[in-house]
């Protein structure tokens, strides 16, 4: 039989993916589950090069079911896979983004990294409404349009400016409550409900527009921005961390840092390998709590 390139590459990588799939089971349940299963196949081969008919339908019944049943019992070990597959990617792209790399990336991006109607008109707009003691609440969306969270509001599909935003918070309009969403130099909608971070360390002071602000930027990759109706304070809110006392200068410099296009892909990195170091985590607490449970 002839052996092609090909055919080494494919057992050296079923070989490397078998390898992963045990150092991930390693002295875990699931290894022992795992065997279970290879002996079951084992049996059902068995059976069935003994032709015995009866026993061999029955357990083919069970394995149609097996594949299924065995996405059920290593949803854990599965996530922490892909997990795991996600991070090297990330890692690589990190300890391959060179200067050719980047000015590649720069290039694609056409310089859109400049300011944009969006930034002005928030700027403008929240520092108005800071002086005037105007609660706003202001969700910055690059990448999607939020149509869930859009579709608790009004849609409006209006061009961005500071009169708008002014005019909708404004306290005597029909549309002051709630959250814009702005996505693309567009105020996608306006009385936006967002969902309130059930975060239970934050201080008592935070009213629920400044916790569905957190609440927001907790779920999603967008940057909100907070005036306080009680004090006229400009916060703004990414990953969950809100930050307060920030000049007029940081505040356009945060801004334009999350909407530039050029640092787009870096912080949309930095947002996966967040996601995948809490989803770490809580797979690492729940073996823990699992193997804590067995063993008491
Ligand atoms: N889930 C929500 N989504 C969007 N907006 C909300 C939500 N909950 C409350 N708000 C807005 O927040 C306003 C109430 O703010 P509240 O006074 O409770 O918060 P706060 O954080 O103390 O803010 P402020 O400093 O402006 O008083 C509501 O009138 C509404 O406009």
């Amino acid at each position: 039989m002839e052996i092609r390139l090909w055919d080494i590459v494919d057992i050296s990588l079923v070989a490397v993916l078998l390898y992963q799939v045990y150092k991930l089971m390693k002295g875990s349940m699931a290894m022992r589950v795992f065997l279970g299963f290879v002996f079951f196949y084992g049996f059902y081969f068995l059976v069935k090069s003994l032709q015995m008919e009866l026993l061999s339908n029955i357990l083919s019944y069970v394995m149609s079911g097996g594949i299924l049943a065995l996405i059920i019992l290593f949803q854990n070990e599965i996530r922490k896979f892909l997990l795991m597959v996600a991070k090297s990617m990330s890692d690589f792209w990190h300890r391959n983004s060179n200067p050719i790399f980047r000015s590649f990336y720069k290039n694609q991006s056409n310089g859109k990294s400049g300011t944009s109607p969006s930034l002005n008109a928030v700027v403008e707009a929240a520092r108005e409404m800071s002086f005037s003691n105007t609660g706003a609440l202001i969700v910055l969306s690059k990448n999607s349009e939020l149509r869930m969270i859009a579709s608790s509001g009004d849609l409006l599909d209006a061009k961005v400016s500071k009169r708008i935003l002014m005019s909708i918070f404004y306290k005597n309009s029909p549309l002051h409550d709630g959250a814009v969403i702005i996505h693309d130099d567009r105020v996608v909608a306006a009385r936006c409900i967002l969902p309130v971070s059930e975060n239970s360390d934050l201080p008592a002071q935070f009213g629920l527009r400044h916790r569905a602000a957190i609440g927001m930027t907790e779920s999603s990759d967008v940057l909100v921005v907070v005036v306080s109706e009680e004090t006229g304070q400009i916060s703004l809110v990414r990953n969950g961390e809100i930050s307060h006392n920030l000049s007029v200068q940081e505040i356009r410099r945060r801004l334009n840092a999350y909407l530039s296009t050029e640092n787009n892909l870096r912080e949309e990195i930095k947002q996966v390998e967040k996601i995948i170091k809490k989803e770490l985590e809580e797979v690492e607490k729940e073996e823990k709590e699992k193997k804590e449970g067995s063993t008491s």
